[in-house]
């Protein structure tokens, strides 16, 4: 049974007609797999079908799965046979919206909703690189349910953006049995240059897995400019791809006999010291 997985990220401009961007994604994963015929899985950026906007967030908000969006993505992983984690739309159910990502299956059924656990609420200051004012939680609610996909051989953990800076719950996924972890994001420009690597290879450090973002490309006319830099990071913690800030698609082939290697020469998972941990921490 191969241990090999060949993926696409697709860092791709996203502008308010909701009609264009879905199609814009449809058209770029058709020619990729022609392209491509090993490939087997899709990841689209976060808010990939409409701006990523406090404001708009409303508006452009759809019933999973039988909105437009969704009803492109499960024809799309049928048609083409792959498997495809469809960035983030907004979600409405009721009169909640939410951030949701969700996965298709190569015969087009969903096998996964996740629903942004961890809003991104930040207030950084001018002085910080042109800094940033964003309150997800003003307009979405917060999902409480963690989100592991089974992708051919591998189980797969799905977190959205902010959802990255959190260690507790890259380290259930670890846990759960994952070898790789899929953040579908829209990263700021003020925090990317220092944050956004970091992050990823702390928690390709922490768990011993493959840690996969994908952003919108960068467009400076926007009115939250997205970071892009959609990356693969391996279990060593290495940046193995990396795009740029414009419209970009990587192809790769991920190869998990990495996550034994690494596990196996570095076995910290076996050495955590659990019960030294739950005399403090009474959460462990
Ligand atoms: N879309 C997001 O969740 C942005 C998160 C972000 O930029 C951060 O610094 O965290």
């Amino acid at each position: 049974m191969s241990n090999k997985l060949t993926l696409a990220m697709l860092q791709l401009p996203v502008g308010r007609d909701v009609s264009a961007n879905v199609l814009r994604a449809v058209r770029s994963v058709k020619k990729l797999k022609a392209d491509n015929p090993k490939l087997q899985l899709a990841i689209l950026p976060e808010s990939f079908n409409a701006p990523y906007s406090q404001e708009d967030f409303p508006k452009f908000a759809e019933p999973v799965p039988e909105g437009p969006t969704c009803q492109a993505l499960s024809k799309l992983a049928r048609e083409l046979k792959i498997y495809i984690i469809g960035g983030s739309i907004v979600e409405r159910e009721g009169d909640k919206l939410y951030n949701t990502c969700t996965v298709w299956a190569a015969d087009g059924s969903l096998i996964g909703r996740h629903r942004k656990i961890h809003l991104f609420t930040m207030s950084i200051d001018p002085e910080n690189a042109g800094g940033v004012e964003f309150d997800e939680a003003a307009v979405l609610t917060a999902g409480s349910e963690v989100t592991v996909v089974q992708i051919g051989q591998q189980k797969v953990g799905i977190g959205i953006c902010h959802d990255k800076r959190f260690d507790e719950l890259a380290r259930i996924y670890r846990t759960m049995g994952c070898s790789m972890l899929v953040y579908p994001s829209a990263f700021c420009i003020c925090q990317g240059p220092m944050h956004w690597e970091l992050l990823q290879r702390a928690r390709a450090t922490d768990n011993q897995l493959f840690v996969v973002t994908c952003s919108p490309a960068r467009d400076n006319m926007s009115g939250y400019v997205a970071y892009g830099h959609s990356m693969i990071v391996n279990p060593w913690a290495q940046v193995q791809r990396e795009a740029g800030e414009g419209c970009e698609f990587i192809v790769e082939e991920i190869d998990f006999n990495m996550v034994e290697e690494v596990r196996r020469q570095i076995p910290i998972y076996k050495q955590r010291r659990t019960d030294v941990y739950s005399k403090v921490r009474s959460d462990l």
